[in-house]
């Protein structure tokens, strides 16, 4: 069992308007860290449909193109909807740093989501260092996860 992303592939992030700045800040934060970040946008502040970019990060690492991926939005409450309506995706919804590491150790999340409205650009570059560094501590939480995905049998 892999308790770590895999380095080698890069990284996806996308935003709203309300993330926008954040998403530029956490980007450089991850290229100074050493990952490749694969941005698909917004790629400025006008007001935009959070949808439009949460759900190519989900396919991106959905479909392993991306290792992992990061949302932010105002509450991140939209990005977290549609990005967990990917069968293969566990985005979390982290507001504190200690949130985030849970959702990596607990819950094996591979998409964090940041409410860029509620928290600091520090506590968001906090969350997503915890987010990528806590691995996912398997044990009875293996058990846990894998009863997640829906299966349709009928
Ligand atoms: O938080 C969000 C969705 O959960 C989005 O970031 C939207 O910005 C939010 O819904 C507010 O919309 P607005 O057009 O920025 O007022």
């Amino acid at each position: 069992m892999e308790t770590r992303f895999d380095e080698s592939r890069p990284v996806a992030i996308g935003a709203d308007h309300a993330g926008f700045e954040y998403k530029n800040l956490l980007s450089d934060l991850l290229k100074s860290k050493g990952f490749e970040v694969k941005d698909y946008g917004t790629y400025s502040a006008d007001s935009v449909d959070y949808p439009d970019f949460a759900h190519p990060v989900a396919e991106a690492v959905e479909n392993g193109t991306a290792a992992w991926g990061v949302l932010i939005c105002g509450s991140a409450n939209g990005v977290a909807i549609t990005a967990n309506k990917h069968q293969g995706i566990r985005a979390a919804l982290c507001w504190t740093e200690e949130i985030a590491k849970l959702a990596r150790q607990h819950n094996n999340a591979n998409v964090v989501c940041i409410p860029a409205r509620f928290v600091s650009t520090s506590v968001a570059e906090d969350i997503t260092t915890a987010f990528v560094e806590t691995p996912f501590e398997g044990g009875r939480h293996e058990k846990r996860v894998n009863k997640i995905a829906c299966s349709i049998s009928n």
